[in-house]
């Protein structure tokens, strides 16, 4: 549905994105995961027209962009900031922007109604923008997004900001649009997001560092974790001890990258002189998510 090939943009001096290339699948969730200043939206922007690269093309459903007239691309996009009119309401946001693309005033609010309802937000077609939760105003720009019904949604940092349970249900509607047959595209910053793509594309400093499916990811992780429970232990503590690659902490809870996990156990308990049954409790072995790849491959520079 989406091709990339050998994207690039630069502001001035610096290169945002360099040599991007990328395919999206029809029916496929595809999240591209970066930290902050990573290219996201540059290359998002790129993907929907809206910026032109300095080199490389953009193909929607074969057809390179730049032979598709603007607004006719079959894709919905949800900027990183959306700007609602404050004092305009809910569904009077959705038809101005709706006219944008001079789609009929009927077509919009039948199509209004079934999307507001899709995300809840039937109850508020008439309250003003001013007066939305965050998570009202994200599924009002989603909204927007969707009013041509696009084939291919692009997202940019859709949650970014919102509460918890707001994420939760604005996925849930992502995942109806997707079984809908939806494309969707989107970026973010938070990894337990990236889990729920079906393949993720990890971008750094402008680069594609790798792409694959959350499990490929996981399992390509070269090093065990260790995750050890210690009060009034400093990192240094464990940097000294030989065949631990990385320490990582929150709060009390430590966590190593190890080559061997038995012999950094071992030898962990018997610097803290733990007996074994504690140690047993103090230092259990646990899966690398996708924060512990993306954090590996965030600290080789991206690459793998
Ligand atoms: N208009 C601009 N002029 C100059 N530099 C820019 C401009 N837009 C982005 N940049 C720079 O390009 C790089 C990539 O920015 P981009 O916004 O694409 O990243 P991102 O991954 O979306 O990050 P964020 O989530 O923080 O927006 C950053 O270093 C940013 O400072």
């Amino acid at each position: 549905m989406i091709r990339v090939e050998g994207l690039t943009k630069a502001y001035g001096d610096k290169v945002a994105v360099a040599d991007v290339s990328l395919e999206v699948q029809k029916g496929e969730i595809l999240g591209l995961v970066g930290p902050d200043g990573a290219g996201k939206t540059t290359l998002l922007r790129m993907v929907c027209g809206l910026l032109t690269p300095d080199g490389g093309e953009v193909f929607l459903k074969g057809k390179n962009l730049r032979e598709v007239e603007r607004g006719r691309e079959d894709l919905g996009y949800m900027p990183q900031r959306f700007s609602l009119y404050e004092d305009l309401t809910v569904m009077e946001n959705i038809l101005f922007f709706g006219s944008l693309y001079g789609l009929p005033r009927r077509t919009i609010l039948a199509r209004a109604e079934e999307i507001l309802s899709l995300t809840a937000m039937l109850e508020f077609k008439a309250r003003l923008a001013a007066h939305l939760s965050g998570g009202m105003r994200q599924k009002l720009a989603l909204t927007c997004a969707l009013i041509t019904r696009p084939a291919i949604l692009v997202l940019d940092e859709p949650t970014y900001g919102v509460d918890p349970e707001s994420r939760k249900e604005f996925w849930k509607i992502l995942y109806y649009l997707n079984k809908e047959g939806m494309t969707l595209l989107i970026s973010t910053p938070y990894m337990d997001e990236a889990e729920l793509c079906h393949r993720v594309a990890f971008i750094n400093e402008g680069r594609l560092a790798v792409t694959g499916m959350p499990q490929e990811l996981k399992a390509s992780f070269p090093y065990h974790l260790l995750e050890v429970r210690a009060a009034g232990i400093e990192p240094d503590f464990f940097r000294e001890i030989a065949g631990i690659e990385d320490v990582s902490y929150y709060g009390d809870r430590f966590r190593l990258m190890a080559q061997d996990p038995d012999a950094c156990r071992r030898e962990i308990a018997a610097r803290l002189s733990l007996p074994e049954q504690e140690a047993e409790l103090a230092i259990r072995e646990v899966p690398p998510g996708m924060e512990d790849v993306f954090v590996w491959l965030a600290e080789r520079g991206g690459k793998v």
